[in-house]
Parts: C-alpha cells; structure tokens; sequence
C-alpha cells in the first residue's frame, strides 16, 4: 500500500459504480434464462476494467444492468452513490446522458450529421453549452481535426469509432461503458482506438469498463472480469499494455 506524504495510508480510490447481487432474468419457468446469476462487483473511479467471457455468459447484460439500460431482475446498482436501480424511467434518462458516455462496436453516429455535430450532439440534447476547449482538446487527441465537417460515410470504420470515442468522453462522463468497440475494427485500427481510450484513464482519469471478446484489447485495462453462466469466476488486477496506436 502507497503512503501519503502526511504518513498516512494514500486514499483508496473511491468506488465508483457498486454493483450488489445482481440477477437478471430473462423468461419465466423453465423456459427462463438467468443471464446474470447474483453478480457483485465495484469499479472504482479511474479505473480501466475489461469484461470477457464466452459468448451467452452476461457480459453485455451485465453492462446494460451497470448503465442503466436494462433493469436487473434483483440487486441493486450504485453510480457514484446514488441507487439508479430505484431511478424512474425518467431520472434514469437524465442520468445516462449526464453522467455516462457510451461507446458501441457498430459506432451509433446518426448518419446525416458531422463528426462535430455527433460530437457534441449529447451535449446539446442535454441542453448543455460545450466546454470550446475541451472539445478542441479531444479533437485533438482523437486526431480529426481535419475530418469536423464529414458525415459519417465519408469516414473509415476508425475515424468514425474516434468520433464515438470523442462523443463519449465530450460531456466529461463519470463513466465511460464500451461494447465491443473494437469488434467492427482491423488490428491497426483497432490499436488507435485503444490507445485513444487507454490515454483518456492516464491522462484525464477517466473510469472505463469495457465488454471485449479480444484478448489483445482486454490487456490494455487495469483489470479483468471473467464472467461464465452469469456468474463472475475470476476478477484479477492486470498490468495494462500500452497500446502502440496512438
Ligand atoms: N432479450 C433477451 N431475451 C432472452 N434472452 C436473452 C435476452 N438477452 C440476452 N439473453 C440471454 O441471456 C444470456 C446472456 O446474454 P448476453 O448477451 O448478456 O451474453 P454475452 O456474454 O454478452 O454474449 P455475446 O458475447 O455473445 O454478446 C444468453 O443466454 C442470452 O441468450
């Protein structure tokens, strides 16, 4: 354990996202699938986390019960501690767009606007003013300085999983939840795009978890959740490779 220059034990990092038994259940009877099978698991605030495991073991329901996007049959989820599993469909609408940014592997841009109106679009659904240089920083960072007035068509897969990246972390998010975001990518592509994500923890201490069938993008988080029947079977501290894409 690290010690503060006072003497005293370093802070441990605060969890962010507390999850507590969570079950879901889909169907009734014996037709009925337990996709998540009584999970607890904290993420704490600057952390990296990948989420692997077969396919059918609960990743991505895990992930939409963590974001609010589905309901949990039981248990309960905190974000940053308030319970959003007693949230009405309302408060937790606000709260998506408030607090969580969200990357997918098929990217989600609306396809009749820019890179910079995708961008900042949950910004001004949120009625929310950009932060001008923050947006310039990432645009920066995600290297599209050029690309701003492309639709997403006239984008590579890349560029486009970039703008997604640049959406996601625009509005400053508590945490960022990413579904695959590789899936749809090359090797090389699919290195920038970790890189990108893997700068956003070391440099702005941004709190990722990150569904991933790739073990090669997996390697690049703090730490590993293996889930298998809705159950996790291992949660290990990893050290993070650094992606050579950025
Ligand atoms: N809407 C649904 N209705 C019925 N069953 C579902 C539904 N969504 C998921 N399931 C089932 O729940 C289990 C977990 O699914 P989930 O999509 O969370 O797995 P996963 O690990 O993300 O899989 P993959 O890697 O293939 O995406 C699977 O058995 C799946 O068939």
């Amino acid at each position: 354990m690290s010690t503060h220059p006072s003497g005293l034990a370093a802070p441990t990092a605060t969890d962010l996202v507390v999850a507590h038994e969570l079950t879901r259940r889909y169907g009734e009877g014996e037709a009925a699938v337990h996709a998540l099978a009584g999970v607890s698991a904290t993420f704490p605030a600057g952390e990296f986390t990948a989420i692997m495991g077969a396919s059918g073991s609960g990743k991505s329901t895990l992930m939409h019960c963590l974001a609010g996007l589905d309901r949990p049959t039981g248990g309960t989820v905190r974000l940053d501690g308030v319970e959003i599993t007693a949230l009405d469909d309302a408060k937790l609408t606000e709260l998506r767009r408030d607090r969580i940014g969200f990357i997918f592997q098929s990217f989600n841009l609306v396809p009749v606007l820019s890179a910079e109106e995708n961008i900042l679009l949950p910004l001004s659904i949120a009625g929310r003013r950009p932060d001008r240089e923050w947006i310039d920083q990432l645009v920066g960072i995600v290297g599209l300085q050029n690309r701003l007035t492309h639709r997403p068509a006239e984008l590579s897969g890349g560029q486009q999983q970039r703008v997604a990246v640049a959406r996601a972390l625009a509005s400053r998010p508590a945490i960022v939840f990413a579904d695959e975001p590789t899936g749809n990518l090359d090797s090389k592509t699919s290195a920038e795009v970790l890189a990108l994500l893997r700068r956003s923890v070391d440099e702005f201490g941004q709190t990722i978890v990150m569904v991933t069938h790739d073990p090669d993008a997996a390697a690049i988080a703090d730490r590993l959740v293996t889930l298998q029947d809705g159950l996790v079977v291992s949660d290990e501290r990893v050290t993070p490779r650094v992606p050579t894409g950025a």
